[in-house]
């Protein structure tokens, strides 16, 4: 899924609150958004759910489902709970037994019989929450997930988050509380000035260089302004290149470069093995997506 050169505004006269935002986010990655109050945090998850078209730009391959999670859930509508998560397990064609599964995991049996109305801001967080997770969704944004929930729910989530991304799915989520911090392999996106920019996650190579290696030219820089997201599990091929590569993760042309790798032309190293394999264009997302999910770094040579 990629946005390019998204700008956004409210209004035809309103500021800019994102311009030129590029991201790509790669099957299989967890990104945290963070940025101060009225950054343009919640803006952005709603231009990747679609729930928002850009002002200008646009956005490409966004997953068949989807699942959101808004910041303030709206309960003003006529249902219990469950009638509603019965309603929403129908538009999503989940299984029938999702919902009641999910309100088990994350302690919400309690609240299947209360009318939408009566639930507390907290209550209603958690079954926006659910909503958001039958599908289950290819792409998941949640906005301030973990704000009112309560310890059980709240320690519950990141396992849930982290099956979707195993499975191949993409998670967005912002999180002024900094409980994905350190969610492994997760992605920091900073959400400030208008821009968007994006933090690969920290590798052991990127912790401790060691002497000679290129410092990290930082935010801002050349490094940060594009990079494709993936699921940095695996030890980098190259760690003294400072080319600004997170394992799994590269700028676009670092991509290709990757490929390359790949592809067997580039330098190879005792760690790891590299197989290509030959696959039938229709098959290429499930194969690559089920490579991801076992924990094998993929990439797609054309
Ligand atoms: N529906 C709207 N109409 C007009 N302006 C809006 C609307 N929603 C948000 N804004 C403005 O857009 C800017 C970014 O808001 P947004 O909610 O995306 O920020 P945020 O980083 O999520 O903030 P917070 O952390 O406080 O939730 C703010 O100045 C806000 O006032």
């Amino acid at each position: 899924m990629r946005l390019s050169q998204v700008s956004f505004r409210y209004s035809r006269r309103g500021p800019w609150i994102l311009e030129d935002v590029e991201l790509a986010l790669r099957p299989g990655s967890v990104v945290e958004v963070t940025g101060r109050n009225g950054a343009g945090k919640s803006t952005l998850l709603r231009l990747l759910a679609g729930f928002v078209p850009p002002t200008r730009g646009s956005v490409s391959g966004r997953p068949r489902v989807v699942g959101y999670a808004p910041d303030v859930f709206p309960t003003g509508q006529p249902f219990t709970v469950s009638a509603y998560l019965a309603h929403m397990t129908r538009v999503r064609g989940a299984s029938p037994a999702a919902a009641g599964d999910l309100a088990r995991r994350l302690n919400a049996v309690h609240l299947l019989d209360l009318p939408l109305g009566d639930l507390s801001k907290g209550s209603a967080q958690k079954v926006g929450l659910i909503q958001s997770l039958l599908g289950p969704p290819d792409l998941l944004i949640l906005d301030e997930p973990f704000a009112g929930l309560d310890e059980q729910t709240r320690a519950e989530l990141p396992a849930v988050i982290g099956e979707i991304a195993a499975r191949g799915g993409i998670v967005v989520v912002s999180d002024h509380q900094n409980q994905l911090r350190e969610f492994p392999g997760a992605d920091h996106c900073l959400v400030a000035d208008r821009a968007v920019t994006v933090h690969p996650a920290a590798r052991p190579a990127e912790q401790d260089p060691g002497p000679g290696s290129e410092p990290d030219p930082g935010p801002g820089s050349e490094r940060d302004t594009e990079w494709v997201l993936g699921r940095p599990a695996e030890p980098d091929p190259d760690p003294g290149s400072g080319s600004g590569s997170g394992a799994g993760l590269g700028s676009g042309s670092g991509s290709e470069r990757d490929a390359g790798r790949a592809a067997g032309q580039g330098p190879a190293t005792d760690r790891r093995a590299v197989i290509e394999v030959l696959v039938d264009p229709d098959e290429a997302d499930e194969v690559e997506q089920k490579l991801r999910a076992d924990g094998y770094t993929a990439r797609r040579i054309l």
